[in-house]
């Protein structure tokens, strides 16, 4: 039986970019759209160029390899041409695949939001879709707030889609923009639309989860007929969020219900890193992933003892509706040797490293990473220090160079002129090849000031790390109180323009950081030697 395709439309860079609390820099938007395009979303968002700096800058190149990348913005103001308004000229110089504008379909914010007529706005509509398409580019037109304005006024909000489809628009994207549709009437309104003649290979759904039914929606949608979904990583976006794609991903793939009838373009083999890709975006926005998210929560597959280990130990399919290797998640309670062993070789394989499953090596390398991620480690977001233990574990790592100590100091002085300044001072002596060499070096901050002294003068290999650059570092405390640990989170660029993470913790946030900039060196170093895996620097 032929499967329709349902397309995926990630807006995590632009709607989760007005989450409160959540503010991406370039690089942050170069990391995630990167993730988005090999994880296989047929459109990635990247914000809203001209609307300020970051995203004007992110939009100055193509950022998606096989994802269709769409700029974002509105349609054009009553009372000027589409070609005399600034707003649609700047969307339409942005390097985009697409372009996506939000186009008023409710007569109250007509009247009220835009103070125009209602025939002016269908005007906007027409002429602003019409010049993207005649720009060359894809046309996707966000209808706000479309089941709030059908309720209102069926035949305009119906008006406003038909509109943006007869002038062009391959997408209508219909959205809950205040997120309080419930399922039943989201299935009623689109059948509506399809009636008026956009046909629902043409309809999207953008679904907001202000009464916690964004996923709901967006499934009652694609049962209605329509073939786009738009969400966003982890849910995030305005107020309570988006549709969550991390859980509408598995539940298309996974469930029998939408299995028999539509696919979509991810592949299923990577189904299994969907767990990593949930917390690797939560390490990047430096907050804790949600326990109890559906399928990736770190609670998604663990049960009390009790009756239900009981059964799990006979069955797991006794309390489990998938199998948390399905998504890339862990069985707790059995501590399941079984499905850990299969994790961590999806996981190595990934990284171009090969190793049998009764391999005791395997089973050490769990347990260091069971227990260090119980101190505070955490490897979901650090590929690359997790690449450097596996490989140490499994086999070896060259011993490149050896710190034999670091100071670090901050002092804060008047200078010669009598201004106050505070400055950090970073001493580090390095042993290679039975040579040893000191470096001294003042940095902004007491970090830079280690990083620099650590990256001065590494004798031999100097010339192989001239490229590297640290181009982002988070921290997070732990555990509250005088007890508190550090961990650092940093990301390294070469020159070829890999990325990668590593991984520091310590009760002192100068050695966690000292860990984690050490790991980004030797990685460098095995990178240099073709030495690491693909997935670890990507
Ligand atoms: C539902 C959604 O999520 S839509 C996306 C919302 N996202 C954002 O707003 C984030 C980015 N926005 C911005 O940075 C700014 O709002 C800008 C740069 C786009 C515009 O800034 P300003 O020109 O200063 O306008 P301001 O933000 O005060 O108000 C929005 C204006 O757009 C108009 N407008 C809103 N939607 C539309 C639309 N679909 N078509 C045409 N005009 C619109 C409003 O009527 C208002 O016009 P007014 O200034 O004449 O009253
Ligand atoms: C366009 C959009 O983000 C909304 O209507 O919610």
């Amino acid at each position: 039986m032929t499967r329709e395709r349902i397309h995926l439309f990630d807006t995590t860079l632009r709607d989760g970019q007005q989450t409160p609390g959540i503010d991406f820099s370039v690089e942050d938007k170069i990391a995630i759209a990167t993730m988005l395009d090999d994880f296989g979303m047929d459109y990635v968002e990247g914000g809203y160029p001209g609307a300020n700096p970051t995203d004007t800058e992110f939009f100055s190149e193509k950022r998606t390899k096989t994802a269709r990348f769409v700029a974002f913005g509105m349609t054009k103001r009553a009372g000027v041409s589409a070609s005399n308004d600034p707003g649609l000229t700047s969307l339409l110089q942005a390097e985009s695949d697409a372009i996506c504008l939000v186009a008023k379909s409710w007569d109250f914010h007509v009247r009220v939001a835009l103070g125009c007529s209602n025939d002016e706005n269908l005007e906007s509509i027409k002429a602003s879709v019409e010049a993207v398409v005649a720009g060359g580019k894809e046309a996707l037109i966000d209808c706000e707030h479309f089941f709030d304005g059908y309720k209102a006024n069926p035949a305009y909000a119906l008006a406003c889609a038909k509109t943006a489809y007869d002038a062009g628009a391959r997408w209508v994207v219909l959205c809950d923009t205040n997120g309080g549709t419930q399922p039943p009437e989201i299935r009623d309104i689109v059948a509506a639309v399809i009636a008026h003649g956009v046909p629902g290979a043409n309809l999207g759904i953008h679904a907001h989860n202000d009464t916690g039914q964004a996923v709901a929606n967006s499934l009652a949608a694609v049962e209605a007929g329509v073939r786009q979904i738009q969400g966003t990583l982890n849910g995030i976006g305005e107020r309570c969020g988006n549709a969550n794609l991390i859980t509408l991903i598995p539940t298309l793939a996974l469930k029998e219900a939408y299995t028999s009838r539509f696919e979509t373009a991810i592949d299923p083999d990577r189904l299994q890193e969907l767990t990593q890709l949930s917390h690797s975006f939560d390490e990047l926005l430096n907050r804790s992933p949600d326990h109890q998210m559906p399928y990736v929560g770190a609670s998604a597959f663990a049960t009390k003892a009790g009756i239900h280990a009981s059964a799990l130990l006979k069955d797991p399919r006794t309390y489990e509706h998938v199998t948390p290797e399905s998504v890339g998640n862990l069985r707790k309670v059995m501590v399941s040797d079984q499905g850990g062993k299969a994790n961590f070789i999806n996981a190595l394989k990934r990284r171009g490293i090969a190793v049998s499953r009764d391999d005791p090596k395997l089973d050490k390398l769990i347990s260091i990473v069971k227990e260090r991620e119980a101190t505070g480690y955490a490897y979901e977001g650090a590929d690359a220090s997790f690449f450097i233990l596996a490989q140490r574990t499994l086999s070896s790592v060259p011993d490149f160079f050896h710190v034999e100590s670091f100071r670090v100091m901050v002092e804060r002085r008047f200078d010669a002129n009598g201004n106050l300044k505070t400055v950090s001072e970073a001493v580090v002596k390095v042993w290679i090849d039975g040579q040893a060499t000191m470096s001294v070096v003042e940095g902004h901050g007491p970090v830079n000031a280690l990083d620099l002294a650590l990256r001065k003068d590494l004798g031999k290999y100097q010339s192989e790390i001239e490229d590297l650059e640290l181009v982002d570092y988070k921290v997070r405390i732990l555990n509250g109180g005088s007890e508190a640990i550090t961990r650092v989170l940093i990301e390294s660029v070469d020159g070829s323009g890999a990325r990668w993470w590593t991984v520091g913790v310590s009760d002192n946030i100068i050695d966690a950081s000292f860990q984690a900039l050490m790991d980004s060196i030797v990685f460098k170093l095995l990178k240099n030697r073709d030495q690491v895996g693909l997935a670890a620097a990507e």
